[in-house]
């Protein structure tokens, strides 16, 4: 668990291992959980594929439904490592053929319970970090305050 103090608010990060037994305890955190920031490994291109798998069983938790998303593209500082836009067009790809292999399985008459594709990208922010040099953990951090001070003030 790490804190941030700010003028204004205290946030409060709890960071969950990526192991394969440990996320079994992440949705023990979903009822507290007011943003996800979700890092994958920018220079890591063969686990990117189990990345989206994971981070779209966590976005299918009802509890997550409507939180902050951000998509922290790590290691930014290892020359050739995917950029944003890459990490996104990666992500997006993967999405929409997912889509389409799930609307092939349960058929053309089929009620469709799935997230529209340009839904689930606009809810979502990617951003470029380096958690060794510290660059753009600032703006990660700010961006992640305004959007939980903003979803605080509609829920109130
Ligand atoms: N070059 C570089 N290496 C990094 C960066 N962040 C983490 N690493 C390295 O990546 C490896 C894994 O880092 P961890 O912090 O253990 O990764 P983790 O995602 O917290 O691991 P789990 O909690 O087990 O999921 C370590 O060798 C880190 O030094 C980064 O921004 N740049």
């Amino acid at each position: 668990m790490g804190k941030i103090t700010l003028p204004s608010t205290i946030l409060q990060f709890w960071d969950l291992g990526g192991q394969r037994d440990i996320r079994l305890i992440w949705p023990r955190y979903y009822d507290d959980c007011h943003a996800v920031a979700y890092v994958v490994d920018a220079t890591d291109r063969d686990r990117l594929v189990e990345g989206w798998e994971v981070f779209e069983n966590v976005l299918s938790a009802p509890q997550i439904l409507g939180v902050p998303l951000l998509l922290l593209a790590n290691k930014q500082d290892v020359p050739g490592s995917l950029s944003v836009e890459e990490i996104r067009n990666h992500y997006e790809e993967w999405f929409q053929r997912r889509q389409r292999e799930h609307a092939a399985e349960l058929g053309p008459m089929s009620p469709t319970s799935e997230v529209p594709t340009a839904e689930r990208m606009a809810s979502l922010n990617v951003q470029g970090i380096s958690a060794i040099e510290g660059t753009g953990v600032r703006d990660a951090v700010n961006w992640l305050f305004i959007r939980v001070q903003n979803s605080r003030r509609r829920d109130s």
